[in-house]
């Protein structure tokens, strides 16, 4: 093309030099200059020969013509010969100098339009063209949309850089499903009305906010970067839509995004370059509060990223519960260690202990207290910590221990919890001093929690019974909770709200609560609770063999017998090595230098956390010396009484009972008969040795402990001995 403008220059310029002429050599130039500016610019009828292409039918209908045009990057000025070709359907003539394009009112077929890269500033100052569908005029100059109602086919509609201030003019294009207007001048989104746009480009303009838009129900992509937008409310009702880029706005806060959490169908989304990327965690929140998202800022979501994200901000059950004990088992590691005698009979012997959970104001609390004063010599009351005031008529030390929030984030630092929850806008904890308290007593320690709580009390070391009270009559439940006159209606609501979470965690949760009371009826759930307690603590008794066995049953058991007796001889490996670790973790006590008094009482200790480390340095020392602390021996004689009360078929305390059943469910020996079978079971004689040399030990240090003492069974009584390294006891 370029090779025949300059032909057409060539031919011009040697035409005129071959007649000079009279007039002044100026003026000639000037004159020899516009020709040929004019035919620079001039659409010939080669360039449209060449130009054309896609055979097809004339007006008529009658002969095949070309259809499609192409006339890019020609520098053209004039295109009044397109007049002639009437028939054409497509027309490119984009990178050209065009201003008028009026010829366009001569070809009505016209059904795709590139004026792109042009000098246009009067748009479609032509004919409305009844069959155009896509239309380009970016880059030109238009500065304002005409009326576009006779437009009918119109479905793609570009004006992406030109000098519009305003939409205006588009109502009445009832196809129009993608418009492009990038890079204008726009404050303010208007006149698009009921558009049925799919499609919407509105980057680089001047918006501030995203008013207007609300009506395009049909919107499935939005580009609204580039632009000042510090809000975008109404975006919520673009159900389709799932794709908006709002990179290089003024969005500040996580809190202006609860417009865009609210579209169903959103799957990316930018916000590159705002302000509220520098919020911390931003990238979560953003996908935790939006689950729906694949693609956040241009980069995919993971899945990793999703389950981090709900973990932070909407953490299932077990992760709250697992936070919980680390944070309270790394406080209570970072204090002097203390050892609990009297909570565990041994290391295996969890501690009995009843914890009723169910929702606020289902009575679990009054159903404890009950308990324990109708039968205060197998039961006692737990008594936890909270920050909430008491209600009238409770006390202090006696229903809760009523705290500041400050006295319990101190408790909190100082590693008494065992399990802190926030429940309402309170704060809610159990220590390890009001479990011991109760322990003090030799009675069965009682609580009653909501559901978190027992998700992390299952982390603990502890092993209660759990029982769920629920409420299965709502309205019933709600009558009651109003009649107390105790609970806010946030309290009630928040409480009916959480019924369900608790028979859900009992549907899907098999085994996770012990047993389930209905709480409608107070009085009925009180007599369920005896019973099942009962249940609990007799079960053995029911259980054991009956003076005069059946025939049958004596044959049966005939039987058993010498397999029982080869099972009892024959220690398996793992047992052995259970009861080797158990008795080396009690040489941890080694540790503990300063004993404030000899130990009267038998003495165990709960594994700590703290003395895990403490336990190898221990057993290493243990190993280079055969000689025992005082606490060591004392463990070891305890032990060895628990394993010839096992032999003589001693019956076991009050404790074991309650937790026969339990001793099915888990694998730990969880009744003081149930000493690992390396003790009870081999049914070795006892080394008399070491119990004589413990004594005599004992009675050299001048601390009077006599073997009956060392020997006394656990349900003599528990007697808190604290063994701390540091001088600091532990307060209650
Ligand atoms: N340490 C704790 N950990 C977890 N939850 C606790 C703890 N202590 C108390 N709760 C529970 O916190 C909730 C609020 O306690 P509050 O004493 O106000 O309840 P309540 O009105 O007495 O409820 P209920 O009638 O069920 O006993 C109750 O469900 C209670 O069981």
């Amino acid at each position: 093309m370029e090779d025949e403008l300059q032909e057409q220059q060539l031919m011009s310029i040697p035409e005129e030099s071959a007649e000079p002429s009279d007039q002044p050599e100026t003026l000639k130039t000037e004159e020899q200059e516009e020709i040929i500016e004019v035919e620079e610019g001039v659409l010939t009828e080669e360039m449209v020969s060449e130009g054309l292409s896609h055979l097809g039918l004339d007006l008529t209908g009658q002969h095949h013509v070309l259809c499609h045009l192409s006339l890019p990057n020609l520098s053209l000025i004039n295109i009044h010969l397109l007049c002639k070709y009437a028939h054409l359907v497509k027309l490119e003539l984009q990178h050209n100098n065009i201003e008028d394009i009026s010829c366009l009112n001569h070809i009505p077929h016209l059904i795709y339009l590139d004026v792109s890269h042009n000098e246009i500033s009067n748009f479609f100052q032509f004919q409305p063209l009844r069959y155009l569908q896509v239309a380009d005029f970016s880059h030109n100059r238009i500065p304002d949309i005409k009326d576009l109602a006779g437009f009918c086919c119109l479905r793609k509609l570009n004006l992406d850089y030109n000098c519009l201030s305003e939409v205006s003019d588009l109502k009445d294009c009832s196809m129009l499903t993608h418009l492009s207007l990038a890079y204008n001048k726009i404050t303010k989104i208007s006149n698009l009305g009921n558009l049925p746009l799919i499609d919407l480009c509105l980057r680089g303009n001047q918006l501030h906010c995203t008013e207007g838009l609300e009506k395009l129900q049909n919107i499935q992509v939005l580009d609204l970067s580039r632009n000042c937008i510090t809000s975008i409310s109404g975006i919520q009702n673009l159900r389709l839509l799932y794709l908006i880029d709002l990179e290089k706005n003024q969005i500040m806060e996580i809190e202006d995004l609860k417009y865009v959490i609210e579209l169903p169908m959103l799957t990316n989304l930018n916000l590159l370059d705002n302000p509220v990327q520098e919020h911390h965690n931003y990238r979560l929140t953003v996908i935790f509060l939006h689950q729906g998202l694949s693609v956040l800022d241009n980069k995919k979501v993971t899945v990793e990223e999703k389950v981090s994200s709900k973990n932070m901000f909407e953490p299932p059950m077990d992760i709250v519960a697992a936070k919980d004990h680390i944070m309270n088992m790394v406080h209570q590691m970072a204090q002097p260690q203390v050892l609990y005698q009297s909570t565990m009979p041994t290391p295996n012997t969890p501690y009995p202990m009843l914890v009723l959970t169910g929702p606020e104001g289902c009575r679990k609390g009054d159903l404890v207290r009950r308990l324990c004063r109708e039968f205060g010599e197998h039961f006692g009351v737990g008594i936890c910590h909270t920050t909430r005031p008491p209600y009238s008529g409770e006390k202090n030390g006696v229903d809760y221990h009523f705290v500041s929030e400050e006295e319990f984030q101190n408790l909190v630092v100082m590693g008494k919890f065992i399990l802190t929850m926030q429940y309402g806008s309170h704060l809610f904890g159990l220590t390890r001093g009001a479990i011991e308290e109760v322990a003090n007593h030799g009675v069965v320690c009682c609580l009653h929690m909501e559901l978190e709580g027992i998700f992390s009390l299952k982390k603990s070391c502890f092993k209660p019974r759990y029982i769920l009270l629920i409420p299965t009559a709502i309205e019933k439940f709600i009558i009651h909770m109003k009649s107390t006159n105790r609970y806010t209606k946030p309290q009630i609501d928040l409480a009916v709200q959480r019924v369900p979470l608790y028979s859900k965690t009992n549907e899907e949760r098999k085994g996770f609560f012990d047993n389930v009371i209905s709480s409608d009826n107070y009085d009925e759930a009180y007599r369920t609770l005896l019973e099942i307690v009962k249940v609990y603590m007799y079960a053995e008794e029911e259980e054991e063999p009956q003076e005069e066995p059946q025939e049958e049953e004596a044959k049966e058991k005939e039987e058993e017998k010498p397999r029982e007796e080869e099972e009892e001889e024959k220690p398996s490996e793992e047992e052995v090595e259970e009861e080797k670790s158990s008795i080396e973790s009690d040489s941890s006590l080694r540790d503990f230098e300063s004993v404030e008094e000899p130990a009267t009482t038998p003495v165990e200790s709960e594994s700590l956390p703290g003395t895990t480390v403490e336990a190898s340095s221990a057993k290493a020392q243990a190993d280079l010396s055969c000689q025992k602390t005082l606490i060591e021996l004392a463990s070891l004689r305890k032990r060895e009484e628990l394993a010839r009360e096992a032999i003589v078929g001693k019956k076991p305390g009050l404790h074991s009972h309650l937790f026969k059943q339990h001793t099915s469910e888990v694998s730990h020996a969880t009744s003081a008969l149930d000493v690992p079978a390396s003790l009870g079971g081999s049914v070795e004689p006892l080394d008399g040795t070491l119990l004589a040399q413990t004594t005599e030990m004992l009675k050299d240090c001048g601390m009077g402990l006599d073997s009956q003492s060392i020997l006394r069974p656990e349900s003599d009584g528990h007697k808190n001995r604290e063994v701390t390294k540091s001088t600091s006891p532990e307060t209650r």
